[in-house]
């Protein structure tokens, strides 16, 4: 799998990996990579069908979106890192800690949710697949951003664009990989220090979902962030980047 990335910051430092929620790509974190790039080599990259990383014909599941992480690593010879991930990114990030363990150290978890499965992410792959990403643009600007946020035009034409460039495919078939999940059960496998960051706001993965997956992990926090919806990392970069410091070592 040929997986878009970039890889910034000071070679030899910690590595923090950066996972992308379904319908945007790599550029949810053009907050976050100036913040962390002062104490850590970062390395954001599009999952499956997002951005520049094709989207092979699906479903997809949480342990091929988990294995392309892995791949990358090895490929780019880093044996551990700290992960963050947003949404879909998240989930890909609790994979990869209980399959994984090894290679990751600290997980953040951002407005994700282990038990978001079910037939409704089967009806949204029909739509994208019948009527392509454009169908999609107005159902997510609202789920992602509070009102005052998703009607500002820099946002309205940045994840617009994220959304329309995702491959049709790719994105129905991350959407296949969303039904199928449930891994709250295995959330006590988790080993890795971990921070659960909600969106009080948040209509997808309200901080009920955060806290089903604190009670799961040995020792996990939540914090929760307002105004801020499902992609509370754009909305609220600033509170984000500190808590993400914070957990990863970097703080001042
Ligand atoms: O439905 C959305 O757009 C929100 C979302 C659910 C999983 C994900 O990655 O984003």
């Amino acid at each position: 799998m040929n997986v878009n990335h970039e890889l910034t910051g000071p070679e030899g430092a910690p590595v923090v990996v950066l996972s992308n929620s379904l319908g945007t790509d790599m550029r949810l974190w053009d907050e976050q990579v100036p913040a962390l790039t002062g104490r850590f080599r970062v390395l954001r990259y599009d999952q499956r069908g997002h951005g520049g990383t094709e989207g092979k014909p699906g479903p997809y599941t949480l342990a091929q979106l988990g294995g392309d992480v892995l791949e990358l690593l090895d490929r780019l010879d880093i044996a551990e890192a700290h992960f963050a991930g947003v949404s879909l990114g998240g989930m890909t990030g609790m994979w990869l800690a209980e399959h994984a363990p090894e290679r990751i150290g600290r997980l953040a978890l951002i407005c994700t949710s282990a038990d978001l499965g079910g037939t409704a992410w089967l009806d949204r792959a029909a739509t994208v697949r019948a009527h392509g990403m454009a169908a999609m643009v107005e159902p997510s600007l609202p789920r992602w951003f509070t009102p005052a946020a998703a009607e500002r035009p820099d946002v309205r034409a940045k994840f617009g664009d994220m959304i329309t460039r995702a491959d049709a495919e790719g994105y129905a078939a991350c959407c296949e990989a969303i039904a199928g999940m449930d891994i709250l059960d295995d959330l006590p496998a988790i080993t890795a220090l971990t921070l659960v960051i909600a969106g009080a706001e948040d209509p997808a993965t309200p901080p009920s979902h955060a806290e089903r997956i604190a009670a799961g992990v040995a020792g996990a926090r939540v914090e929760v962030l307002s105004p801020a919806a499902h992609l509370a990392n754009a909305e609220q970069p600033e509170a984000v980047n500190r808590l993400l410091l914070e957990h990863f070592g970097g703080a001042a």
